[in-house]
């Protein structure tokens, strides 16, 4: 059995994380950003994380979305334990199952909006011409279709961050995650960015996870879910 096999469980969730913790070293000292973290996602969920800054929204994020290992506990990904995949598994892992937002969009400044959104699916192998279809289509649904041409350079913040958005979807992953998406953005924009979540969350059955400071898109959206102290408490 090989490695990525083995690390695979038949459970239904898209994130199932069971009782994780987070330590850092520092020197002799043992600092803890969270300790028996639980947290099941299912598909078509949306969750948001909030909490006050340090609290470790971030870290919790990227050990979700297997940029970084937890010091104890587990993490299962659309049941396949992703922190025990070889590296070069858990790219071919996360290109496939999920998709990213964050703040600063990460767009490769020399490349156009379309080609950005391409990137993902020709790295897995899709032929180009087929990218390029399905970045076409998903730009018009941002609302970009006039802007496929523009490098990042050349376009709004909101513009960019829809592009971002365009790109995290582009291989129909099973969670979407983001840190800050509608950071930002105006209060316009930022209700776009809500609606469409709103609608990709409906149509296609896409998770998302999002730590978030904006309360309002939180609470509309879904579960909330505070990180404080080291814990993650369900908002009421
Ligand atoms: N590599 C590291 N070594 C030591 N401590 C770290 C490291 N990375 C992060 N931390 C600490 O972990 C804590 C949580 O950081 P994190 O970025 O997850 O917080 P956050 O909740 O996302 O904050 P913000 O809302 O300000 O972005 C912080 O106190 C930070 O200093």
């Amino acid at each position: 059995m090989s490695k990525e096999q083995s690390a695979m469980s038949d459970s239904p969730l898209v994130i199932d994380c069971r009782q994780v913790t987070r330590t850092y070293s520092e020197g002799p000292e043992k600092l803890t950003i969270f300790s028996d973290i639980s947290l099941e996602v299912a598909p078509g969920e949306t969750v948001a994380i909030v909490g006050s800054s340090g609290a470790g929204k971030t870290t919790l994020l990227n050990l979700l979305g297997g940029l970084d290992k937890p010091s104890s506990g587990q993490i299962s990904i659309c049941g396949k334990e992703i922190h025990r995949l070889s590296e070069g598994g858990r790219a071919r892992f996360r290109n496939r199952h999920l998709g990213f937002v964050y703040q600063f969009h990460h767009l490769l400044p020399e490349f156009t909006a379309l080609e950005n959104v391409m990137m993902p699916c020709v790295l897995g192998g899709l032929p180009v011409a087929d990218a390029r279809k399905k970045a076409d289509v998903l730009l018009g649904r941002v609302g970009l279709a006039e802007r496929l041409a523009h490098k990042p350079g050349e376009l709004s913040g909101g513009e960019r961050q829809r592009v971002a958005i365009a790109r995290a979807l582009v291989n129909e992953p099973d969670c979407v995650l983001m840190d800050e998406p509608t950071g930002n953005l105006d209060e316009h924009t930022g209700e776009g960015v809500r609606s469409l979540i709103e609608s990709l969350r409906d149509q296609f059955g896409i998770a998302f996870v999002m730590v978030t400071h904006d309360m309002k898109m939180a609470r509309s959206l879904g579960r909330v879910l505070r990180l404080e102290q080291g814990r993650l408490i369900q908002e009421v």
